[in-house]
């Protein structure tokens, strides 16, 4: 490529390695870790080659922010992904362990996408929220980094490839179940629901009627906002109370202001700016979670020339936010749980411009407000009700499960009552 000139001033990288090595070197369980610290020797933008692909990296909070806000328009795209553009049907088995923590979560989600909630025993609730835990799960395996770079041969062999496209049939099957049934039910005038409201625009008859409010996006529009808007949020909850655990101090100076701002009435948003130390520690819990630690890949969507190097048209990047949220030039103790990285010298709430985990730019994450708003409201509702501790015995890990997204491994959790 070098000789052709395609990639002339490509940013330079590891070299590559046979495909195989190449994708296994980078270790895959955390792939940002390799990945951050391979941009210590190679600067904050080098290019690794994923089997036939190569993909640009960034890290660091001055590069990101460039990227994804200066240069948004070219960098905004999402690449193809050959794993989801393979057609599916409808399958399936069951299985599950969920929290109704989850379940609590999901329903807000699904309180938008279908203007109903469920009991949080009900199967149908459970199978979804194990679906999609599932393939979160699996898709930070390696076997999906070879799928994207080898598609037409790993179609021919089992793995887990196969159960992601399994699941996602079965999810899928359950939305369009839905919405054929919503569709039988429509009134226009009295829209109770985002799939009502989609339904309803693609009754109006215009051309982009067809183009945009197709079957096919209302299925891909319900699946990701409902993976989205519930595996995060729970991931991040569950983040929150192991680290209460830890922390039992941390955790009893959260319950003092609880006390003192919102005493036994229900948490309302409007008391966090009364509440400086639990909106750092919430800021903190997701910081330090740092759950989307390579969000979502981008892909330039013409040719450009980024500080210097040529980048072209096609090519995956890959915003490392994990670089910037334990850059000690933002967040001076980045391996510890320190809610101070959020405060100032007189305990008031600091704002620190490198904290990212909704990405930033045109394709930052849709739900940062729900999301906040969620955070905020669930975790000072627990810590008015209960104290948690960890069980007798029990010891505690803070370090990451394998998977697409940065979650705590399993741990159990004691629940005391707060009279
Ligand atoms: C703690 C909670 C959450 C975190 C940390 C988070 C983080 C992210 C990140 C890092 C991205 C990728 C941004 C990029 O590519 O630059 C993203 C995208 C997205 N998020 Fe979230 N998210 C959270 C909750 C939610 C919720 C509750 C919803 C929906 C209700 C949601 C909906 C979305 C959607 C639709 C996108 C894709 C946006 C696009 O492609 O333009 N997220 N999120």
């Amino acid at each position: 490529n070098q000789k052709q000139g395609k990639y002339k001033n490509f940013p330079p990288g590891p070299k590559p390695l046979p495909i195989l090595g190449n994708i296994l070197k980078l270790d895959m369980s955390k792939p940002h870790k390799t990945l951050y610290k391979l941009s210590k020797e190679y600067g904050p933008i080098f290019s690794v080659q994923m089997g036939m692909t190569k993909m640009v990296i960034l890290c660091g909070y001055e590069t990101i922010k460039d990227a994804l806000m200066n240069h948004a328009e070219v960098f905004s795209d999402r690449p193809h992904n050959p794993l989801f553009s393979k057609s599916i049907k409808d399958h399936g088995k069951p299985f599950g362990n969920f929290t109704s923590l989850s379940a609590a979560v999901t329903n807000i989600i699904v309180a938008i996408l279908l203007n109903k909630r469920f009991e949080y025993e009900d199967p149908t609730l459970l199978r979804l929220m194990a679906l999609v835990s599932e393939n979160i799960r699996l898709l930070g395996s390696p076997w999906v980094r070879l799928y994207n770079s080898f598609p037409s041969l790993m179609d021919q062999l089992p793995g887990p490839h196969r159960t992601i496209f399994e699941n996602l049939r079965e999810f899928q099957g359950f939305i369009r179940a839905t919405f054929t049934k919503f569709r039988k039910e429509l009134d226009v005038n009295d829209q109770r629901n985002l799939v009502d409201t989609f339904l309803a625009k693609q009754q109006e008859g215009k051309t982009e009627s067809t183009q945009y409010f197709s079957d096919e996006n209302l299925t891909v529009l319900v699946g990701d906002l409902f993976g989205a808007g519930m595996e995060t949020t729970s991931t991040t909850l569950r983040w929150s109370l192991l680290l209460m655990i830890k922390y039992p101090e941390i955790q009893k100076k959260v319950q003092n202001e609880i006390d003192k701002v919102i005493g036994s009435a229900q948490p309302q948003m409007e008391h966090r700016k009364q509440m400086p130390y639990t909106d750092a520690v919430v800021h903190e819990i997701q910081r330090f979670g740092d759950i989307a630690p390579t969000t979502v890949p981008h892909v330039a969507s013409e040719d450009v020339t980024f500080r210097g190097y040529f980048i072209p048209k096609g090519t995956p990047i890959l915003p490392i936010l994990h670089s910037i949220h334990m850059d000690k030039e933002y967040f001076t103790r980045p391996e510890e749980f320190y809610p101070e990285h959020f405060l100032d010298s007189e305990g008031n709430f600091k704002k620190n411009e490198a904290f990212i985990p909704f990405s930033l730019g045109k394709r930052s994450c849709a739900g940062e407000t729900m999301a906040r708003m969620e955070l905020f409201l669930f975790f000072t509702y627990l810590l008015q009700h209960f104290t948690f501790k960890v069980p007798p015995g029990a010891k505690l890990d803070l370090t990451p499960a394998l998977g697409s997204t940065n979650s705590p491994k399993p741990f159990e959790i004691c629940a005391i009552p707060r009279s």
